[in-house]
């Protein structure tokens, strides 16, 4: 796919680019395991797609019970994600992870910690993760984190308008807060797992990406059900349509209960056989992930040294 290198200015609501395409879920669940059991990484380059996995993670917090503390140790751990013995065995230099993910009044606290790291700081906002505040403050609370200084913005969408087929007032609903963001990036959060349907997934990605958005992002890390590979199947699908219709290239966060290194690689994998290598990039692609650091710094360890550690010597991840 040839795409600008501009960021996505969105279209008018088109519905015709989505009213008419039903996903079948047996074909997308199918698709999706065969891609996952067919790319087996084999020891260097599994190593190598690790290090890329982290430099790809919005490293996050969104907890009730976050504090300054929590949000800074979390930003040291971005800065310096993998043990610095371990990497230099790797034979690489260090890295850090795509972003850090907090809450808005967290962002003050995450963009002091992270001062010239060039690491970005990402705020869940529009009252995240339900989205059911009234549209003024759910914008209020985008200009409230962008002011703070947060360079990434995570939109939750109202789950309603998908369910009623309401496109026109989640286009709206998107692109108010797409202008509230001014220069920060946004990325839209689906919440697939309350949408119902791969058909209405499918929908509302094509909506948000009219509507402007920077990424889509399949769930908040609240919902019974968040990241699958069938639902970013279908989310990539929709996100190479509407390369293929407009030359914008989109982003790609999943999102919620990835925790292990072999997860990890399944969405490098499908991102690789669906996208290509240009989507294993942090500009386009992102793994929202509280817990899955620790795993992937374990099997690098082991990689590099033929043992696991103790989960303690990698305490925060
Ligand atoms: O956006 C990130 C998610 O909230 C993280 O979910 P998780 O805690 O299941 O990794």
């Amino acid at each position: 796919m040839s795409v600008s290198p501009t960021r996505n200015p969105g279209t008018e609501l088109r519905p015709e680019w989505f009213e008419d395409v039903q996903v079948n879920r047996t074909a997308a669940e199918r698709r999706a395991a065969a891609i996952t059991a067919s790319r087996t990484v084999k020891k260097n380059y599994q190593a190598a797609w690790l290090l890329r996995a982290i430099q790809c993670i919005d490293l996050t917090t969104l907890a009730g019970d976050d504090t300054p503390g929590r949000v800074r140790r979390l930003c040291a751990k971005a800065r310096q994600p993998v043990r610095p013995d371990i990497l230099e065995a790797l034979g690489v230099d260090n890295i850090t992870t795509g972003a850090v993910c907090v809450y808005p009044t967290m962002v003050p606290h995450a963009v002091k910690a992270l001062e010239g790291s060039g690491i970005p700081v990402a705020s869940v906002a529009t009252g995240f993760p339900s989205g059911l505040t009234p549209l003024p403050q759910r914008l209020a609370e985008i200009t409230y984190a962008v002011g703070e200084g947060a360079h990434e913005i995570d939109i939750v969408i109202t789950r309603e308008h998908v369910l009623l087929g309401n496109w026109q007032a989640l286009y709206d609903e998107i692109r108010a807060m797409r202008e509230a963001c001014g220069e920060a990036h946004m990325k839209a959060i689906l919440a697939t797992g309350e949408l119902g349907t791969l058909t209405n997934v499918y929908r509302a990605s094509m909506v948000a990406m009219q509507a402007g958005a920077d990424f889509i992002k399949t769930s908040t890390g609240k919902e019974t059900e968040n990241a699958t590979l069938p639902v970013s199947l279908t989310m990539l699908r929709a996100l190479r349509d509407y390369g293929e219709l407009t030359g914008h290239a989109i982003g790609f966060k999943p999102a919620g209960g990835l925790r292990t290194a072999k997860d990890a690689l399944a969405w490098l994998a499908l991102m690789k056989e669906e996208l290509g290598n240009r989507w294993l990039q942090p500009d386009l692609f992102r793994i929202g992930a509280s817990s899955l650091l620790g795993d992937i710094e374990r099997q690098l360890e082991h990689h590099v040294t033929g043992r696991y550690a103790n989960a303690e010597h990698h305490a925060l991840s």
